[in-house]
């Protein structure tokens, strides 16, 4: 049996003074692109932020690729994470002071790979941003900066690739792209895509969905 990408046993989370959230198991396997649906509060950015090790859960098991993350110490859950798991934020989150081409670098030379000029031009270029690679990120408009939130999420080619709410304040043409987007770039990089949303519009190209209350 492969490994799988995902894989959780009875997850909680308490935030101080509130009642604890609890989570249902996740299983998701290599390709299995999966979509975490839910109301606004029902708890998907506090789910995404314990799978992708950015926040540690009160009870449960996260294993990521083999990996139980709750056996890691910070400064190897941060080394785990650059090298398994790619995350694309709603604000794109590129250092202001150095250009595309520079913040993908950076990237890439954080997870202890040899920067590879020629895989951060095929990206660019897949994400139709190849004449935008000495521009700063303030020269940028806000579709581009979004794809180049992808492609920095994407240059490690991590196992698991991890969309808040990619299409939040989307039209229903530019949610078909985004989309389209993501799942070819994550095929590429064979990557498994795993995205929240509460939009439900966007269930029929996703082959797993798990509903939170
Ligand atoms: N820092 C915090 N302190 C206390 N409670 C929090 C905190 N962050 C989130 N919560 C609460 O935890 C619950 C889950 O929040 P979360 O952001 O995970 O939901 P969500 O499903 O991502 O919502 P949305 O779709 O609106 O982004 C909510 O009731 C929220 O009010």
């Amino acid at each position: 049996m492969n490994t799988p990408i995902v894989s959780t046993t009875q997850l909680s989370f308490q935030y101080p003074n509130s009642a604890p959230i609890e989570f249902p198991d996740i299983y998701i396997e290599k390709g299995q692109h999966t979509l975490l649906l839910g109301d606004s509060g029902s708890g998907k950015t506090t789910l995404l932020n314990i799978l992708g090790g950015l926040s540690r859960p009160e009870t449960g098991q996260v294993n990521i690729y083999g990996q139980n993350l709750s056996l890691l110490s910070t400064s190897k859950l941060d080394q785990f994470r650059s090298q398994y798991i790619g995350f694309i934020f709603q604000e794109a989150h590129l250092l202001k002071n150095l250009t595309l081409v520079e913040n993908i670098k950076l990237a890439q030379s954080l997870s202890g790979k040899k920067v590879d000029v020629s895989t951060i031009e095929l990206i660019l270029k897949q994400l139709q941003l190849d004449q935008k690679s000495n521009a700063y990120p303030n020269e940028l408009s806000r579709g581009q900066l979004q794809r180049a939130a992808i492609a920095r999420s994407i240059i490690n080619k991590p196992a698991l690739l991890i969309a808040d709410e990619p299409t939040a304040a989307l039209d229903d043409n530019n949610t078909h792209r985004v989309l389209e987007l993501l799942l070819s770039i994550a095929e590429t990089a064979g990557s498994t895509l795993l995205i929240t949303t509460h939009d439900k519009r966007i269930k029929e190209q996703f082959s797993k969905m798990y509903l939170l209350k």
